[in-house]
């Protein structure tokens, strides 16, 4: 009775049993026989259990990946001028997650917000790192890192505390008055009728509500010289983290080496461009904000950080700058875009407009005149609710800001390397079926129920009652949320109490279209604004 079983079988289990049903076994030895097969049985099933746990459990073992790796340089010549579209097309035919290489790095993209949850807030111990690029860590000023770029250790944290403190609610309403005339500006100054690129006009009120915050300071008008000056830093700033610096550090060291001096100069060169701007050109400005913030009168963000970093200490203000940095560098020309694709898209829904304005106009009536406030945002529900509508619809970042994996772990039975890079594709998350029904819709309505809880909250609730994700994930979760928020909410209230917004006019008068069809977002490095359009902001006929 000497059965042979051959293990090269796929289906082992399936082979032990026939094994064991086609021996014939001595009656008497029957119990003890059993017993030991079926320890043996117990043994080999663990082992091929635990074999085929381990087995998956390789890289991204089950999440799929587009063709058109190369070596050295992985997919990134694959993903072509248009990333979003060909993400677009690998989330189609490989489902919301797939893993890439962005050159040497290994990338997860994901387009489904409980998946992304589970990666950036349940795992957010592990996923909350960042890009340590050369040339990126050169920005850090006095080699110091701001808050962007910091990795989640104890000092960043200290630092995202005081500057979330400095910019949270309460201060925030004691400067509301100010950002409130700031918005009543913005809509004097576009409400001529006439064709209007509202961008310029944004990033200025934009970099106003900043400025304001900051140091109490502001500019008075696009061409006022402190404007074109921080215009100019801001725009040298993205310059330097956009594709093709990025590319060389995301590529093969040895390949970068050899393609650098074409592309950019020498490393040294691009170091000793970063290092002046810098040195000459960013920290003498941002110390001049200083000065001005600690002889002001007022309260402010950077008295507050002071108190909070240097123990109120006068003298050397280098740890500082960075945070200075990023509050401005993040938070110019975020708001500002999402204002303006607000605009555009409500420049063709006077529906909407007339719903908003009618709540507007009710609670002019009822408090002599006075337009409502941010902490006063529930009296105006379809205003916050067309408002998130809109961000949903065109997300300001389309890939957020990239997180990365500071070690290993184990998510879904896949093994995820540190060094991952993820990237929320806010694009298709705000398209997901499951949480936004006939996601294509227009719908401000889904969003009604919301107007008691502030962007800002909900950012920080659970998956499921999330609004929408456009302030990121976790640990990163933007600190500029709140002052966002107050600044959009402001400009839309003044904009559309004063105007209609409307289409273009072409020399005939026919109307030209501003849609999310006709303005292709603008491919920034993390941004994407509309490129120019044109619309009218015409005063309103209010009786
Ligand atoms: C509508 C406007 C804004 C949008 C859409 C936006 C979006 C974001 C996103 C997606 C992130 C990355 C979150 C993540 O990694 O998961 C972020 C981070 C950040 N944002 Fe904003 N932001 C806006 C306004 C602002 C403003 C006004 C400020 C400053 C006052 C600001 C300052 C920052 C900073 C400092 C970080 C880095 C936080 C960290 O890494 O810990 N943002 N923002």
């Amino acid at each position: 009775m000497s059965q042979k079983l051959s293990f090269t079988s796929n289906n082992l289990p399936l082979k032990l049993i026939l094994w064991f049903r086609e021996i014939d076994l001595p009656q008497e030895n029957l119990a003890t026989t059993t017993a030991t097969a079926g320890a043996l049985l117990t043994v080999v099933l663990t082992t091929a259990f635990l074999w085929k746990q381990r087995s998956s459990r390789k890289e991204f073992a089950r999440i799929p990946t587009p063709k058109g790796c190369y070596p050295l340089i992985g997919h990134l010549l694959t993903i072509g001028p248009n990333r979003m579209k060909k993400f677009h097309q690998w989330h189609k035919e490989l489902g919301p997650i797939f893993y890439i290489m962005t050159g040497n790095k290994p990338t997860l993209v994901i387009a489904d917000p409980y998946m992304t949850h589970e990666l950036l807030v349940t795992n957010g111990r592990v996923t909350s790192d960042r890009f340590h690029g050369s040339v990126r860590h050169d920005f850090g000023s006095n080699k110091e890192l701001g808050l962007i770029l910091s990795p989640p250790d104890k000092q960043r944290n200290n630092k995202r505390k005081a500057v979330l403190n400095a910019l949270g609610p309460r201060k925030l309403q004691d400067v509301s008055p100010v950002l409130c005339k700031e918005a009543e500006e913005f809509a004097d100054m576009v409400s001529s009728g006439k064709n209007t690129n509202p961008i310029p006009y944004l990033l200025r009120t934009s970099f106003n509500f900043i400025l304001l915050t900051l140091c109490g300071e502001r500019t008075t008008s696009i061409d006022d010289p402190l404007y074109k000056r921080s215009l100019d830093m801001i725009k040298t700033t993205i310059k330097y983290t956009d594709f093709k610096y990025t590319f060389m550090q995301l590529i093969n060291p040895s390949l970068a080496k050899i393609v650098r001096p074409f592309i950019l100069g020498s490393e040294a060169d691009v170091k000793q461009l970063v290092f002046q701007h810098y040195e000459y050109t960013l920290n003498p400005f941002y110390l001049e904000m200083i000065q001005k913030a600690l002889e002001s009168g007022e309260d402010n963000l950077i008295k507050a950080l002071n108190d909070d970093m240097n123990q109120g200490k006068r003298g050397s203000y280098n740890n500082l700058l960075p945070s200075i940095h990023d509050v401005i560098n993040a938070g110019t020309d975020t708001t500002a875009m999402t204002i303006a694709w607000g605009f555009l898209i409500l420049s063709t829904k006077p529906d909407a407009q007339k719903k908003i304005q009618q709540e507007i106009d009710t609670f002019a009536n009822e408090h002599n005149g006075r337009l409502p406030d941010f902490s006063e945002r529930s009296k105006v529900p379809y205003l916050t609710a067309a408002q998130r509508e809109c961000f949903r619809i065109r997300p300001t970042t389309d890939l957020g800001v990239i997180h990365e994996a500071a070690e290993d772990f184990e998510w879904r039975g896949n093994l995820i390397p540190a060094g991952t890079f993820f990237m929320a594709n806010m694009v298709e998350v705000h398209m997901d079926p499951v949480k936004y029904s006939n996601p294509e819709e227009f719908r401000p309505e889904r969003f009604l129920d919301k107007a008691n809880d502030s962007m800002f909250a909900s950012a920080n609730h659970k998956v499921d009652q999330r609004d929408q994700f456009n302030f990121g994930w976790g640990r990163r979760l933007c600190v500029g949320a709140h002052l966002a928020e107050d600044q959009m909410f402001n400009v839309w209230v003044q904009t559309l109490y004063k105007c209609d917004i409307k289409p273009a006019l072409d020399e005939n008068g026919n109307e030209i279209l501003a849609t999310l069809e006709t303005v292709p977002p603008a491919a920034g490095p993390i941004v994407a604004g509309p490129e120019p359009f044109e619309i009218r902001f015409v005063p309103r006929n209010k009786t």
